[in-house]
């Protein structure tokens, strides 16, 4: 990569890391180092790896092989810093209401003031899940970890069943507010959300980083992110 951050602004960093589920390689000798304060865009098609790498950042999966480190320690241990988004639905219970005490209960880093204007800002409805739509749902889970004041955020595909208008608006405003203040790896398939938004785009393709590019560098490449997408994964 093209930013060289020195290693005290080094965020999280993975060194040829492997991860295989049984005979079946989900991730091949991935290599990268997250800097504070970056937005980056973890792209790739259905299977490509994105899911994998997040939950190894997040502490979730262990590497077969290779090492991965997070705030200079072991993902597991650094729970507490890290914001994980799965791509997994809600408790059909959950209202708004239940969602600050359970995320209040779990994260002493949770910051209510901040959960009351996200889920304003997203206009999520005070009521149960099951009472809500899918993109009303997304918001609302959206809400809960974006609410936290977490060093790194991993968000699997955030505005899934989020409509076209809002997926806009909210990934802006996301990104630029974020960014400053933590470093955020975010999943897409939508490509075309990705063009001018992220410092930094991951593209994943069978397990493998086929190119990680700086915004400078994908604009230098005179193609969109789209493009460029098309380009090295179809
Ligand atoms: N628990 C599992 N057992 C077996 N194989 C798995 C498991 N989880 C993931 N895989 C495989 O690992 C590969 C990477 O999966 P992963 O979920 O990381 O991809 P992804 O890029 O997030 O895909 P999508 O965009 O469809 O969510 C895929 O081939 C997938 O089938």
């Amino acid at each position: 990569m093209s930013n060289g951050p020195t290693a005290s602004d080094l965020l999280a960093r993975l060194e040829a890391v492997s991860k295989r589920y049984g005979g079946k390689e989900g991730l091949h000798e991935v290599s990268l180092e997250l800097p504070q304060g970056q937005a980056i865009g973890l792209l790739g098609l259905n299977g490509a790896g994105k899911t994998t790498l997040l939950k190894l950042l997040a502490g979730l999966l262990v590497p077969s092989q290779g090492r991965v480190e997070v705030l200079g320690g072991r993902p597991r241990a650094m729970r507490a810093h890290v914001a994980y988004l799965s791509d997994a639905e809600t408790y059909p219970w959950l209202s708004p209401a239940d969602g600050e005490r359970l995320m209040q209960g779990l994260y002493p880093d949770f910051n209510r003031v901040r959960y009351k204007e996200l889920l304003a800002f997203l206009e999520v409805p005070a009521r149960p899940s099951r009472s809500m739509s899918r993109g009303q749902r997304a918001r609302l889970r959206l809400a809960m970890v974006l609410a936290r004041e977490a060093r790194l955020f991993l968000l699997d595909e955030p505005l899934a069943g989020i409509d076209l208008i809002s997926r806009d608006r909210i990934l802006k405003t996301l990104v630029h507010q974020w960014r400053e203040e933590a470093t955020l790896v975010l999943s897409t398939h939508e490509v075309a959300e990705a063009e001018g938004i992220f410092d930094r785009a991951v593209f994943l393709k069978e397990g493998r980083v086929v190119l990680d590019a700086s915004a400078e560098e994908l604009r230098a490449r005179g193609r969109s992110v789209r493009e460029t997408f098309v380009e090295v994964l179809a």
